[in-house]
């Protein structure tokens, strides 16, 4: 379990993350969307979350360990990984070479333990199986500068994987990634958690893919916390949707 307690953030006189209490993680996993409006603090909270910045109050505690003294490489060795609203990847390596790189840095905790050879086909097979549950495995001598976006996208999303993460935290992981791309990058992430037991949590701006992806939803505005359940929030709290339709402030 994920958690989030009390924690509050402030830039000068702004209170962007305003005493905040969540909860994440199901022992199976779970798909968690961050809503709000723009300036609702949903990137401060999960810069706060993976060690980012660090809270002026409150806690952040992974399994009982309060891991607030933690990097965020630190953050990222205990199942903590993160990523960006924009994509980082190594432009000039194809993406076989990309995942490559990602498999090889978790796997540098543990590497005295395997002989080279050993070692060596362990990784080509770890990159094997990213290639296939993130559907790249037609793309991996591709270039990742000459991808597509939304592939440029998974391929971020997969080296994030290739991390071995326990919670996965992306920020607007579709942001743009064309209509007729979106679709296919947030169903592959939601698979790959879903079979992996991974919980991931993605601030999302879309609420048809917020509706039809999401085990549970955290509206935020103005730095607190304005409601949190099924997607079925989305319709049945009025003031939840009209904060989300900017009707209301
Ligand atoms: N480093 C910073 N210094 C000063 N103010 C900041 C900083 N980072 C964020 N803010 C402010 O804190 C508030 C919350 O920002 P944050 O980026 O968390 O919101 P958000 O919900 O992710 O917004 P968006 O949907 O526009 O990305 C905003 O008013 C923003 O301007």
């Amino acid at each position: 379990m994920l958690e989030a307690r009390n924690l509050t953030k402030r830039f000068g006189k702004l209170v962007a993350t305003d005493d905040v209490t969540v909860e994440f993680g199901r022992e199976d996993g779970e798909m968690v969307f961050i809503v709000g409006p723009n300036g609702a603090g949903k990137t401060t909270l999960v810069n706060l979350l993976t060690g980012l910045l660090s809270p002026d109050s409150g806690s952040v505690v992974l399994d009982g360990t309060d891991i607030g003294g933690l990097r965020p490489d630190e953050r990222v060795h205990e199942g903590l990984v993160r990523s960006f609203q924009v994509v980082h990847v190594f432009e000039e390596m194809t993406v076989r070479e990309n995942l490559r790189t990602a498999v090889l840095s978790e796997r540098g905790k543990t590497r005295s333990a395997f002989s080279f050879s050993d070692e060596h086909e362990e990784v080509e097979s770890a990159v094997d199986d990213l290639l296939d549950r993130f559907r790249l495995r037609d793309r991996e001598h591709e270039v990742a500068e000459t991808l597509p976006h939304g592939d440029r996208k998974l391929l971020d999303v997969a080296m994030s994987f290739g991390l071995d993460p326990k919670y996965l935290l992306l920020d607007e992981p579709t942001a743009g990634v064309s209509a007729e791309e979106t679709e296919h990058v947030i169903e592959t992430i939601v698979e790959v958690g879903e079979a992996e037991g991974v919980t991931t949590v993605a601030i999302e701006h879309d609420m048809d893919i917020v509706s039809a992806y999401a085990d549970r939803v955290i509206a935020l505005h103005r730095g607190g916390v304005l409601g949190e359940g099924g997607p079925s929030i989305l319709e049945t709290d009025d003031r939840l949707r009209r904060v989300l339709l900017g009707v209301e402030e």
